[in-house]
Order: C-alpha cells, then sequence, then structure tokens
C-alpha cells in the first residue's frame, strides 16, 4: 500500500510501538487511514491469534482499537489546526485509559476492519471511539482517552 497512514508520519524515534510502529519487525504493524470524519485500519489476525478455535485473541482485539485510536488522535490533532500530518511540531499521543466491551466472538479467518470517530478534543485530551467489525457484523466496541505524550516520556523532545 503506497498511501501514508498516519502511523507513518510519527517521528522515527516513535516507529517501534509494537502494535504500530512501521519500524517493529515483530509488532502489528496497524495502519490508519481517514476515511471522511472517521478513521479506518484493516487488519487480518494470523491463525496463531486465537483465543478459542475459531475467534480472535481479545487482547488482540484491544491492540487494534488502541493504537487505532491512538493514531486517530494524532491525526486529529492535525487536522484541528488545519495542518498536514508530520509537519511541526509532531504530535504525539499514548493511552490514558482503554475499554473494550466484547459484543460477539470475533471470527478468526477474514479481515478485521477497526472503525472510530473522534468524540472530543479537550486541551491535550482527545476521546475517541471505535467499532470492530467482522464478516459485517460489530464485534466489539472501545472507547479510547488519548493524551499528548508529556515531555518527559518523549525520546525527541520538540
Ligand atoms: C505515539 C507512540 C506510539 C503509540 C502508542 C500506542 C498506545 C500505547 O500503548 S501508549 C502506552 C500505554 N500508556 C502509557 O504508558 C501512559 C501512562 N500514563 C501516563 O504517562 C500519564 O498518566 C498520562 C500521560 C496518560 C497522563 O498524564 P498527564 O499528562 O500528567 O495528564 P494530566 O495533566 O493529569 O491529565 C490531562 C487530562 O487527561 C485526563 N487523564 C489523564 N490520565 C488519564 C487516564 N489514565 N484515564 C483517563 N483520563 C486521564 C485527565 O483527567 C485530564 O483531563 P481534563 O483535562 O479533562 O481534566
Amino acid at each position: 500500500m503506497s498511501e501514508k497512514s498516519f502511523q507513518d508520519y510519527y517521528p522515527e524515534s516513535l516507529q517501534h510501538c509494537y502494535g504500530c510502529g512501521p519500524k517493529n519487525p515483530e509488532g502489528h504493524h496497524i495502519r490508519s487511514f481517514w476515511e471522511g470524519e472517521e478513521s479506518v485500519a484493516r487488519f487480518t489476525p494470523k491463525e496463531y491469534h486465537l483465543a478459542f478455535p475459531g475467534y480472535v485473541y481479545g487482547g488482540l482485539v484491544a491492540s487494534l482499537v488502541d493504537c487505532h485510536c491512538v493514531g486517530t488522535a494524532a491525526a486529529a490533532a492535525y487536522r484541528a489546526e488545519g495542518r498536514e500530518p508530520g509537519t511541526n511540531p509532531p504530535f504525539r499521543y499514548v493511552t490514558g485509559s482503554l475499554h473494550v466491551d466484547y459484543l460477539l466472538p470475533t471470527p478468526l479467518g477474514g479481515e478485521l476492519e477497526i472503525r472510530a470517530r473522534v468524540e472530543e478534543i479537550k486541551g491535550k485530551k482527545t476521546i475517541v471511539t471505535a467499532s470492530v467489525i467482522a464478516e459485517g457484523k460489530v464485534t466489539a466496541k472501545g472507547r479510547v482517552i488519548a493524551i499528548r505524550m508529556p515531555e518527559h516520556l518523549r525520546p525527541d523532545p520538540g
């Protein structure tokens, strides 16, 4: 895929996240994009991502919600300022809170779609909600409170 994802605009030093870092060879490489007012990520779990036969491990589902929503918070911050992603100063967010409701078992074997919406931007806090969709059904819903990364956690202050 040639289009740049939200995560491709993270500063290089922050591209190693296990969930979404493009530069983590062992990671999930979650990639998020705008589709109008929603953001979308697509991910196909591997056979070993199972919880019980035929269904996806809930921790993986939570990771998909987490990284997709945190990436959406960063992308939304650029949008709110009318700036292109990747322009300086870069926006960086971490997870303050991650809540997931598992509505149905998520079937293993096909592509999952994670669709998110920004509910609120208030100072350094952004609330993002997400749905995980498999075979046309919403199997999980999530809510993330993403917080602007504090200075002391930044590997590349600026
Ligand atoms: C970009 C990099 C790769 C992507 C990362 C992928 C996602 C991740 O896995 S990140 C790793 C997991 N998360 C962490 O390790 C974060 C650990 N926690 C922390 O560092 C801090 O507690 C942190 C940064 C979340 C908040 O600290 P701080 O900046 O001092 O926040 P603070 O000023 O107290 O609060 C700001 C606002 O956020 C809210 N808030 C802060 N923490 C939380 C929380 N845990 N839950 C809910 N709300 C919170 C506060 O209530 C406040 O809201 P309001 O403005 O409405 O009063």
